[in-house]
């Protein structure tokens, strides 16, 4: 009746069901098998019996073939024998465990299950094969009720179609066709896809991948404002660099008009208490000195190289120590605050020197605060009789340069050059004549210069 199917042994190991398709076993098998096989075949004439009293439906969707094909036998074939029928069963069930074996135990398990739900009347009691069919759909349930419906009719479905690579969704030839005897009904077909519909729909995401938007769409609403851009931080590097500048201009001018206005006393507190003010006037006054066409003190420095180089030089207001870095003469460097480690820091109007002792004294553009006169008189101090003194200022502080020059020579100077043709400085080379000739309580207005004040731009 039923042969020894090949997938046997094949099939997926389903613990449950290994009993089940145990119970499975060909006519030529041992005595043992062969009451099993006829247990079976009483638990299959039960089936029958209850199948062709009560003409249950298949569940939509969950439709056995080899329920249907034995209906269809019953109800059309007129089968000579229940064995006949069951033989013609197993052999169509090998013919197809052959080609579909690895789910065929999970569509058994579902008969067994089926049969189980039809509580199917005993003929004559309950028989040995009955009680394994049911002791079988026991077990059956235990491990497959909770399985849903929809996944085992996949699973049956599955078991007839060959392979995991044929799409699940989409029919197989096989049951497409009209000739087969697995072919569904019209009916069956179309409950079928739609419930494959309903499942796919249950779990897929409510818009497609191509629907949606990218995720990086997404996401840049989420993330935080886009920061600057290169050129908005450049812009606004190069305005915080300009207002910096603009404030830096301000102090600068400030400090300026505080060195010519006040005596050189004040100036002298003023970066003594202040030092980052000596260096921030001192970045202005390059700034500005930057427009010249030619400093001063490279002029001055041109000068000295055309004379030995033994000459001492003292360089009053010296700054940044530009002359003496220009010439090779020994050059005493003093000022207010230091900017080079050459810098003697003091007021001018007193410089540590011996008198006499300088061969050369410069003011270059240092004659700032309004007692030039003591600076004037200092260098006189320091220089030695016949000693040069060089003058080199901004030609707008000079309101009347013959008075000017006048003063100078009150305090032992005499002038023996004078260039007034740049258009930015004054330069004025004298001689030292000997000590001043004047009083310290003489008048000498060509001193009062003009403070050399810088517009703003
Ligand atoms: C405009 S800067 C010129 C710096 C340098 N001579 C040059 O031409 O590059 C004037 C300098 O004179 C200095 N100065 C002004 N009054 C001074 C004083 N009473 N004693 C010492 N240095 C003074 C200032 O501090 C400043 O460094």
């Amino acid at each position: 009746m039923f042969e020894e199917p090949e997938w046997v042994e094949a099939a997926p190991a389903i613990v449950g069901l290994g009993a089940a398709t145990a119970q499975v076993r060909p006519a030529t098998a041992p005595p043992v098998k062969g009451r099993k096989r006829r247990h079976l075949l009483a638990t299959l004439r039960a089936l029958e019996a209850a199948s062709l009293s009560q003409q249950t439906p298949s569940l939509p969707g969950s439709d056995s073939e080899e329920e249907e094909e034995v209906g269809r036998k019953k109800r059309h074939l007129q089968r000579p024998s229940l064995a006949s029928v069951s033989k013609e069963v197993g052999k169509k069930r090998k013919g197809k465990c052959q080609k579909q074996a690895p789910s065929i135990s999970d569509s058994e398990g579902k008969e067994i299950r089926r049969k189980c739900h039809r509580q199917a009347p005993p003929l004559g009691g309950v028989s040995a094969g009955e009680e394994k069919g049911k002791r079988k759909c026991q077990e059956y349930s235990s491990l497959h009720l909770t399985q849903p419906l929809d996944s085992v009719d996949q699973t049956v479905h599955n078991s007839r179609t060959s392979t995991a690579t044929i799409d699940p969704s989409k029919p197989s030839p096989e049951s497409m066709s009209p000739n087969s005897s697995h072919t569904l009904s019209r009916k069956q077909w179309r409950n079928r896809q739609k419930n494959k519909r309903r499942h796919k729909n249950k779990f897929r995401p409510l818009q497609t991948p191509e629907q949606a938007p990218p995720k990086a769409s997404i996401e840049e609403t989420e993330v935080p404002p886009v920061p600057k851009s290169d050129s908005q931080e450049s812009r606004a590097g190069a305005l915080r660099a300009r207002m910096t500048q603009r404030l830096d201009g301000a102090r600068f001018r400030y400090l300026n008009e505080q060195l010519y206005s006040g005596p050189s006393s004040a100036a002298r507190r003023l970066f003594q208490e202040d030092p980052e003010a000596f260096l921030l006037y001192h970045r202005g006054f390059q700034r500005q000195v930057k427009k010249w066409p030619l400093h001063p003190v490279d002029r001055i420095a041109k000068d000295l190289r055309q004379k030995p180089a033994s000459l001492v030089v003292a360089d009053f207001g010296c700054g940044d120590c530009r002359l003496a870095s220009s010439v090779r003469n020994p050059v005493h460097c003093f000022d207010l605050a230091s900017l080079d480690p050459r810098v003697t820091v003091c007021d001018m109007a007193q410089v540590p020197l011996e008198d006499e002792s300088v061969d050369v004294a410069v003011f270059c553009l240092s004659l700032m605060g309004t007692n030039i006169r003591d600076f004037l008189e200092e260098a006189n101090r320091v220089l030695k009789t016949g000693g040069l003194l060089k003058v080199a200022e901004v030609s707008s502080r000079f309101e009347d340069i013959r008075t000017f020059l006048g003063a100078v020579t009150k305090l032992g100077f005499k002038i023996i050059y004078k260039d007034l043709t740049n258009s930015h400085f004054f330069l004025f080379d004298f001689e030292k004549t000997g000590p001043p000739r004047v009083g310290p309580k003489a008048q000498l207005s060509g001193l009062k210069l003009q403070p050399c004040l810088y517009k703003r731009r």
